[in-house]
């Protein structure tokens, strides 16, 4: 009866000068942690933990935006303020005009039930129910007719490739096959927010890559407004349309992975990007320049979004020493040559921070 949202339009989160403080006195400390009192003194001074210290992020809707830093840097914390688990100390989580902190209650579930789907790191399926059972666990909740939830639940467990197991326990399948579950019982609710907290974390490399394709997959084609938690840089240039670096609480640098990579904001995200393989990450149109007025092009082309090392590859195996670099429909976007490529590729990351 009631019709399946799918084709609703996401929305995106705008984040506006977050704080979070945890301790009995938060709201007493939040002045000088806003005249920059730092998580340690706020430790050991007063014995209040900063969680999150002034955070703004836009995360745009239909995209995935990847939430990254060490282990107590604050993912967890921000994550949980998506959907109001965490109340702030200060500031505001907008989501489709409405602000996720002055919610009432009753509002705040409704908005969690409905809007938004998480995906743990450790699953968290109930064990004593079926693949089915836990992938319709969230319609039962919200009261669907059965027959309905059992439609939908069916067709998402089809979709990360469990069709055949609908009736096995989670104790019966392998972790990489669980979180499937998991990700079938978010997409099952039909929520426009994914929340995914270290999601592919506890899963073995090779399951864990499988594990992103699915995603990227059907993300293609679902547009949600995904916010994924990692600790893993790789996981984060490979899934995020943009990426937020966290640490101590604190916004270290907000960009897109090629952004990240070649223009790291400080000399910490410099030695977080220093042992990725940047022929791998950089797309030829990241380091195109203008081709110069009335001069000849090359004639040899490659497409804007191919990595660097491909892109060096097809040069050299074609004696070519510049090309052009086109977008998909043949607009021409600049050219590049061996030189800068090597330039671009050659792993001295080291920030140029002026500070
Ligand atoms: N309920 C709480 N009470 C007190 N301090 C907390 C609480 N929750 C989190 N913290 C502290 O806030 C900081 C951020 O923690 P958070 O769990 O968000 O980090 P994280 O980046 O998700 O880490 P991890 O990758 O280890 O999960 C840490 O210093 C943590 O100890």
């Amino acid at each position: 009866m009631s019709a399946p949202q799918e084709q609703g339009q996401a929305h995106g989160i705008e984040i506006r000068n977050l704080y979070k403080i945890f301790g009995p006195d938060a709201a007493r400390h939040l002045p000088a942690v806003k005249a920059g009192l730092g998580k340690e003194e706020l430790h050991d001074r007063h014995d209040h933990v900063l969680g999150l210290c002034d955070i703004s992020l836009s995360v745009p809707p239909g995209r995935i935006t990847v939430v990254m830093g060490l282990s107590g840097s604050g993912k967890s914390t921000l994550i949980r303020h998506v959907n109001g688990l965490i109340a702030p100390t200060a500031g505001q989580v907008i989501c489709g005009g409405q602000d996720v902190a002055a919610m009432s209650d009753v509002r705040l579930r409704a908005f969690r039930r409905e809007k938004t789907a998480m995906v743990f790191q450790k699953f968290a399926l109930l064990p004593h129910r079926t693949v089915l059972e836990n992938a319709r666990y969230g319609l039962d909740i919200r009261g669907l007719p059965a027959a309905e939830a059992d439609g939908r639940a069916r067709r998402w467990i089809e979709r990360v490739g469990l069709k055949g197991y609908e009736g096995y326990y989670p104790r019966q399948l392998s972790g990489g096959m669980q979180q499937r579950v998991g990700l079938a019982r978010a997409l099952t609710n039909d929520a426009e927010i994914l929340l995914m907290d270290e999601a592919f974390s506890a899963l073995d490399p090779l399951i864990r890559v499988d594990m992103q394709s699915i995603l990227l997959e059907l993300q293609k084609e679902l547009r949600k407004t995904i916010v994924f938690i990692t600790h893993d840089l790789d996981e984060a240039l490979r899934l995020g349309d943009k990426i937020a670096i966290l640490r101590d609480g604190a916004m270290e640098q907000v960009g897109t992975g090629q952004e990240i990579v070649l223009r790291p904001a400080n000399a910490y995200v410099a030695d977080f990007v220093r042992e990725v393989n940047r022929g791998r990450i950089i797309e030829a149109q990241t380091i195109a320049t203008p081709a110069a007025p009335g001069a000849a092009l090359p004639g040899f082309t490659v497409k804007a979004r191919s990595k660097l090392d491909r892109v060096a590859q097809r040069m050299v195996e074609a004696g070519a020493g510049a090309a052009q670099v086109r977008d998909p429909q043949g607009q021409l976007l600049g050219v590049i040559d061996l030189p800068a490529i090597l330039n671009a590729m050659v792993n001295s990351a080291d920030a140029e921070s002026e500070e």
